[in-house]
């Protein structure tokens, strides 16, 4: 009856008051371990968890006493959000502190994990800078091999009995939320019951462009490293592709060039010759968001983030992240940053997180998230689609020349492909192996084995020597250990171009999409704006709607941008074998 949902709608808004102080306190408890690694602070951060779990379960019980038929759709929605509280669900303490101690092991385990130079202990590397420079820019089979092998060993393996056990709790967890396992209630986030296979349909829409980008890039791979590491019909060996876990090829642009001699769309020698700093880097993409009209980082912002390495000795969780502290006044990114392009371009994705805090800020807490959690991974990649445009980078002195030429135009989709194409099987196989692993199909004893069967059958690439169940290579990308989910990510690769097509035409502009920029439209801005203050209030195919047109997922804008570029590689593969089963009993000579 009326008066019931009276009494609800004052329970939520007494519940939107407290959260306002719970979370903030609790928040920047694990602000300061993650800023400053010790045992203390790591557990003074477990400790804060249970409590605010606690406080979940409390706000629990109360909104699942009320009788929610006839209840207005947002009273109900509001209050569907407080029934479904994830790890805090789950009924035993005990085991709530056991997973929260796991995780927070785990992300530590990864965070400090390093690689000695033959056992001296005063020449280490960590993840980051040390070891991704050597992924990123150096050309020698073996010395990729040492870094790549090196940091499975210290951080992949280590992680696998602490994971196995993680994977139980998180189900317990799961059931608690009414879901059959973790990954079923990760997924549940979408409301979409037939996700799985709407990203599957994505995927093989997209899988042909992967197929002609991989013959290529292993055919220059092949002119590099000759015939005893690259079998022109087979996979390609995992550790020479430029990055830590090949999902992304960038940094292999000066070997696949399809035009050299072209000015080079890399901004990172500029970068480092104009002598950017960090900050430099933050105001430009601030920059870029203000001139669209979106909301500036407030003052706390540049006052509170991390946006470099500390060099105090302290140890930090470099893997970058955006917080939102639920108090509208204290965001904060925190970000190793490198003096890179591709550090530059992390910088928009992490200021896209913190755009679609500000954007939301008003509403109730219980609606300030994204409209799914691929919708937040997309904001930010969506400006700097525009932003990487050559003719913008030459715009903002971020490049000294610029030509605009068929064959530059190729040089340029090549390097968008080498990050966006390259990326969508690992986007995907991420979490197929993980929803593997929740509903029981990929049991423990076949961890590394499954794993390897889904970057062969998706990525077509090959580990560089045998792995085998002593090996725990997945726990190498910090989403594993870290427990974040990342189908989140291979959808907002083929949502970002849905949007960025509507944001172009809203901004009145007509080429070809690969060339658009949107840069000081606020007619563009407007529209993006609108749909971020959504938050998570209306089903995510509203959010789509508002700004697209229709409501559905699509892979079209994103085969719109690249066509010239699919054009050209079918036409430079024509005598390449495409695909990667030519050769099943090959493998790469041993490093
Ligand atoms: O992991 C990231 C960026 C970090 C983040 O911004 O997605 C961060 C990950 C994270 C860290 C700690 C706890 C939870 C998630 N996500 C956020 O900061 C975040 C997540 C949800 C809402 C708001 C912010 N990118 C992915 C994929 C990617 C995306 C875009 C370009 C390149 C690569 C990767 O590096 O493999
Ligand atoms: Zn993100």
């Amino acid at each position: 009856d009326n008066s019931n949902e009276t009494q609800a709608i004052m329970f939520l808004e007494e519940y939107n008051e407290r959260a306002q102080t719970v979370y903030p306190e609790s928040i920047e408890i694990s602000w300061t371990y993650n800023t400053d690694i010790t045992e203390a602070n790591q557990q003074a951060m477990i400790d804060s968890s249970l409590e605010v779990a606690q406080f979940a379960k409390d706000m629990q019980v109360q909104a699942q006493q009320f009788n929610r038929t006839g209840f207005s759709y947002d009273t109900n929605r509001q209050l569907e959000k407080l029934l479904y509280i994830g790890d805090a669900a789950m009924e035993d303490p005990d085991q709530l502190e056991e997973l929260n101690t796991l995780q927070a092991q785990m992300e530590t385990r990864y965070s400090t994990g390093e690689v000695c130079l033959n056992n001296s202990p005063d020449q280490c590397l960590e993840l980051e800078p040390g070891l991704t420079r050597i992924m990123a820019t150096s050309r020698n089979y073996d010395e990729l091999f040492w870094a790549w092998d090196g940091w499975r060993e210290a951080v992949g393996a280590p992680a696998r009995e602490d994971y196995r056990r993680y994977v139980e709790l998180k189900n317990i967890a799961a059931q608690a939320n009414d879901q059959p396992d973790c990954g079923a209630y990760w997924r549940s986030w979408y409301e979409t019951p037939d996700l799985q296979a709407q990203v599957e349909q994505l995927y093989n829409q997209l899988k042909p462009l992967y197929q002609q980008l991989h013959a290529y890039v292993r055919r220059k791979l092949y002119n590099v490293y000759g015939e005893d590491f690259i079998n022109l019909r087979g996979p390609i060996p995992a550790h020479i592709l430029g990055n830590m876990w090949a999902q992304s090829w960038t940094n292999l642009l000066d070997l696949v060039e399809p035009y050299p001699g072209k000015p080079t769309v890399d901004i990172t020698p500029s970068l480092v010759s104009k002598g950017y700093t960090p900050l430099q880097m933050f105001q430009v993409s601030d920059e870029f968001f203000t001139s669209l009209g979106l909301i500036e980082m407030p003052q706390e912002f540049w006052d509170k983030s991390m946006i470099e390495k500390p060099d105090d000795g302290r140890s930090v969780v470099c893997h970058a992240s955006a917080w939102d502290f639920y108090n509208q006044i204290d965001f904060r990114i925190k970000q190793c940053t490198d003096i890179t392009m591709d550090d530059f371009i992390t910088v928009h994705h992490e200021m896209g997180h913190v755009e679609y805090y500000l954007q939301y800020k008003e509403q109730p807490v219980v609606y300030r998230d994204g409209a799914n959690p691929g919708f937040h991974e997309a904001v930010g990649d969506v400006l700097a689609l525009s932003v990487s445009t050559p003719q913008h980078l030459y715009a903002v002195d971020l490049l000294d020349t610029v030509v605009e030429d068929d064959e530059a135009d190729i040089n340029y989709l090549m390097s968008m492909a080498l990050d966006k194409i390259a990326f969508l099987p690992f986007g995907y196989l991420m979490d197929l192996w993980r929803w593997g692993v929740f509903d029981g199909s990929t049991p423990s004893s076949k961890y590394n084995e499954d794993w390897w069967k889904l970057r062969l059958e998706y990525q077509g690439i090959i580990p560089p020597m045998e792995r085998n169940e002593g090996d725990f290579d997945p726990a190498a990308k910090y989403h594993i250990p870290a427990s974040v989910p990342y189908i989140r990510y291979f959808i907002s690769f083929v949502i970002q171009f849905q949007f960025h097509k509507s944001l172009c035409a809203a901004a009145g502009q007509e080429g070809p999409l690969y060339k658009c920029d949107i840069y000081q439209s606020e007619e563009a801005g407007t529209l993006l704006a609108d749909m971020l203050k959504f938050g998570s209030s209306r089903p995510w195919p509203e959010a789509m709607e508002a700004i697209t047109g229709q409501r559905e997922m699509s892979a079209v804008p994103l085969v719109e941008y690249f066509q010239p570029l699919i054009d050209w590689l079918e036409e430079q593969n024509k005598n390449e074998y495409i695909g990667w089963d030519g050769a099943p009993e090959w493998r790469p000579a041993a490093p």
